[in-house]
């Protein structure tokens, strides 16, 4: 095959592959046999997709006779896909550490909302900040994400609850999404919370008679691409009424419905999403039976964060229940101004120690199953021929090593690889 390509990834230990027969998502047994190759190689094409993976020789025979842009000699180091991160609020001004210590100090994350801070005092200050700021911002924090190996990253609005706010969020994402090597799923949370002054009801009629309508003529118009539509489903905050209302009004715009339910008051969120048809819920701390087997019904993803219930000290999202009942299991780091984590490394690892997964589980969950959540495991979440060329490489002979090594990513990931191109190169970092 005389051709070039962009990238040949050579000789790796391991390519772990995730799945090779085009799953949407992995259940139950499917996410502790997940497909690994030794001593393998990978292709991806100019266009930026993969275009063969396989055993070392094969490929070498194969290809004997190409050309690359680039090639990597991966002996002794693993490849993975980019993780996907399934959850996000990336884009804010004013950080909160100062609420950080008021919750060591014993504040609940409600107290510190009601109080008037928490989303609030970061709505003040992102309404306030210039978009330039803010998207100059979220750069280094999508840069931080990437460096601990996402390559796919679903980010919210939600900092705004007006309209104008909202909009200039959105518009930094689709800015970030054009021109940083990351790829980005978009989420309006126009109903975050309900802002100051304002009635649930009132926020309820902003959101679905002023908000919705200007984002819906955006859209059609082709200025803004947003992909899901999100809610705080939570007592104090957005009921079960306005939540659905607003859900569908999403809906029938063509929005995936991927929303935060169960997370500090079990109310039947699960239930509700899965009955819409929801793509995904987040959170899920105080999920119900009803809600976990109407969510493996409907094929509805759970997507768990574990670094909300360690920071704020909840209970454990209820994995080990959610995957034997065959829901389909995600992971998100929920950055926010709350839990300040960009790596899904150090998620898996909470993952695995405090909610029980076993590290192909929270691998899964960290790639297919969080594309899926985000209606993209068709080109993300594995390495298999005509997905995007999303990459991680691993200085390490075991692909383990990634989860096992609490915080040890920054040493360990040797390379990062968006549609073949090497976005981050340790070494080269490392040399500056
Ligand atoms: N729970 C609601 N939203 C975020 C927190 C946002 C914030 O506190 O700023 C979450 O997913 O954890
Ligand atoms: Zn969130």
């Amino acid at each position: 095959m005389s051709r070039n390509h962009r990238l040949l990834v050579k000789n790796a230990k391991q390519v772990v592959l995730i799945c090779n027969n085009g799953e949407k998502f992995l259940t139950r047994h499917g996410m502790n046999n997940l497909s690994v190759i030794e001593n393998a190689s990978i292709v991806v094409s100019s266009d930026g997709v993969i275009k063969a993976v396989g055993p070392a020789e094969t490929i070498s025979a194969r290809y004997s006779e190409s050309s690359f842009d680039n090639v990597i000699d991966a002996a002794g180091m693993c490849v993975l896909p980019g993780l996907v991160d399934a959850h996000t609020h990336p884009v804010w001004a004013g950080d909160r550490v100062h609420e950080f210590a008021m919750k060591l100090a014993g504040a609940t994350y409600m107290e510190v909302h009601r109080a008037g801070g928490g989303i609030h005092y970061t709505v003040e200050h992102t309404r306030a900040a210039a978009a330039s700021d803010l998207l100059s911002s979220l750069g280094s924090r999508l840069q931080r994400m990437q460096r601990a190996g996402t390559t796919l990253v679903e980010c919210k609005s939600g900092y705004g609850l007006e309209l104008q706010t909202e909009l200039k969020m959105l518009e930094v994402i689709e800015e970030a999404s054009r021109s940083l090597p990351i790829s980005i799923s978009s989420t309006y949370c126009g109903a975050h919370a309900v802002p100051k002054g304002k009635t649930v009801a009132e926020a309820t009629e902003d959101v679905l008679q002023v908000q919705l309508p200007r984002l819906k003529e955006l859209m059609s118009a082709g200025r803004l691409k947003v992909q899901n539509i999100d809610v705080f489903c939570e007592q104090g905050v957005f009921d079960l009424d306005s939540t659905r209302a607003v859900l569908l009004a999403g809906k029938e715009m063509g929005l995936n419905i991927n929303f935060h339910g169960d997370e500090l008051h079990p109310m039947n969120a699960a239930k509700m999403g899965a009955d819409l048809g929801a793509l995904a819920i987040s959170h899920l701390e105080e999920v119900t039976d009803e809600g976990i087997v109407a969510m493996a019904k409907s094929k509805t993803a759970a997507v768990l964060l574990p670094t909300t219930a360690y920071i704020l000290r909840l209970p454990q999202p209820r994995a080990r229940d959610m995957l034997e009942a065959g829901v389909i299991v995600a992971l998100g780091s929920d950055f926010n101004p709350n839990a300040y984590c960009c790596s899904m490394p150090v998620v898996m690892h909470l993952a695995c120690v405090n909610m029980r997964m076993s590290m192909t589980e929270a691998l899964a969950a960290a790639t297919i199953n969080a594309a899926y959540a985000l209606g993209r495991s068709d080109t993300h979440g594995s390495l298999e021929v005509n997905k995007h060329g999303d990459l991680l490489i691993l200085n390490a002979t075991r692909w383990e090593h990634l989860i096992y090594q609490l915080g040890g990513h920054q040493e360990l990931i040797r390379y990062v690889v968006v549609r073949g191109n090497i976005v981050y190169d340790n070494d080269k970092t490392l040399d500056l």
